[in-house]
């Protein structure tokens, strides 16, 4: 199998390690947590893109939250709102729900805090992440923002992934592939 797989955003390049994540299937490994020139880059390049109204930007713990901060500031909007892993002692009357994703390989949680939820009610919302994949975490995201009450009016990410490249309710930045692990 391919070790390694050249990954193009723009104007920047970048090495990608393929690792496999099941006996079958393997991933190019997109780590943006410390990468602070790409993260602006796409945040720049994904205001470019999004050309819709909204309230404010939502993002999933943890590799969304730069992109997100980038990405408000960016549109001029100062606040954005991280639905969490877990729940957080200094929480008010949290929000929860189970969520599968394709790089953990446990049953996960996705919280809002009770105070977020409120000021997100009746709002117009964008997700950002950093990569849609199988769509699980997106689809656990959207479905607790209708949960208490939030218009999701687009989704964005740097990287649509596998059966994420065909989607048209989603804006990104490239498409990665999957890899199949020969001899399983
Ligand atoms: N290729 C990838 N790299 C890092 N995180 C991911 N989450 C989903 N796909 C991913």
């Amino acid at each position: 199998m391919q070790k390694e797989y050249e990954l193009t955003i723009g104007k920047l390049k970048r090495t990608l390690p393929i690792i496999p994540i099941t006996d079958t299937a393997a991933i190019a490994s997109f780590v943006l947590l410390g990468d602070a020139e790409l993260t602006h880059y796409a945040a720049k390049e994904l205001a470019k893109r999004i050309n819709i109204p909204f309230d404010y930007l939502v993002t999933l713990e943890s590799k969304g939250i730069p992109l997100a901060q980038e990405l408000s500031l960016i549109t001029h909007h100062p606040r954005y709102f991280v639905l969490r892993k877990s729940v957080k002692a200094y929480m008010r009357n949290p929000i929860a729900i189970g969520m599968r994703s394709i790089t953990t390989d446990y049953h996960q949680k996705l919280v809002l805090d009770g105070c977020d939820a409120e000021k997100l009610r009746g709002k117009r919302v964008i997700i950002v992440d950093d990569v849609i994949s199988t769509g699980g975490s997106l689809a656990s995201a959207e479905h607790l923002l209708k949960k208490v009450g939030a218009q999701v009016v687009q989704r964005c990410s740097i990287l649509a992934e596998g059966p994420a490249v065909n989607r048209d309710d989603c804006v990104f930045l490239n498409t990665l592939p999957m890899f199949a692990v020969k001899n399983a």
